[in-house]
């Protein structure tokens, strides 16, 4: 006797591969360094595809992405979902239109994140690459990337990205001496604002090591 799942196989299948062959390029790029990293896409209104927790983030397969609910409960499996879970469900939760979260761990994103805690943002502006972020339509604008302190308390993680929600808008944040959360309305666009985030950062750094 079969069970009906409570979400549609063929869009696991579909969202499955494209996590896998973002993720690979990804981590070919050093982003997602000794199993570290996690991503998602949403599958419906209250489900979404995510990495399980642990394993080489560039050796990716179809198992190695699970169902979990809003809640972050896992669906029709006993797999574990990403450590991180929680900073994932939490934006879709609060926002019908998101539709990818992806979390990597660069040196660049880690290195910032040392650099700027204390001030508790990278302020980017004047660059041509802030028109990556959607919204934006010049590089006369600039953008505060939030740096959180870390925790292994994902509650007090989620806690802090909700109060940071409440009073802006944003497309990502870094947690100190961690990575980078990215997110967008798909894959293409959360890539997109990731990787504008990986440039602009490197710009930062390589500016001060140049004591500019
Ligand atoms: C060795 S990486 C430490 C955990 C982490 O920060 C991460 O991104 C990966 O956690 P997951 O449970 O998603 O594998
Ligand atoms: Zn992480």
């Amino acid at each position: 006797m079969s069970t009906a799942l409570p979400y549609d196989p063929q869009q696991l299948k579909h969202r499955a591969g494209e996590i896998i062959v973002n993720v690979r390029e990804l981590a070919a790029a050093g982003w997602t360094p000794a199993t570290s990293s996690n991503f998602s896409t949403r599958l419906d209104d209250r489900h979404v595809a995510i990495t399980v927790s642990g394993g080489d983030k560039g050796r990716l397969t179809e198992a190695d992405i699970m169902v979990v609910d809003l809640d972050g409960q896992p669906v029709a499996t006993d797999q574990r979902p990403s450590a991180e879970t929680l900073l994932h469900t939490q934006l879709y939760s609060r926002f019908a239109e998101i539709g990818c979260v992806l979390h990597t761990h660069s040196r660049n994103q880690t290195v910032a994140s040392r650099l700027f805690a204390g001030t508790g943002h990278v302020h980017l502006e004047g660059y041509e690459l802030l028109k990556a972020f959607t919204g934006n339509n010049t590089h006369e604008t600039a953008i505060e990337l939030p740096v959180l302190p870390n925790s292994q308390d994902m509650h007090t993680l989620a806690a802090q990205v909700d109060a940071l929600l409440d009073r802006q808008c944003m497309w990502g944040y870094l947690i100190d001496g961690h990575g980078l959360y990215a997110w967008g309305r798909d894959m293409a666009e959360a890539r997109r604002h990731l990787e504008a985030f990986e440039f602009l950062l490197g710009c930062e750094l390589e500016l001060r090591k140049l004591h500019r």
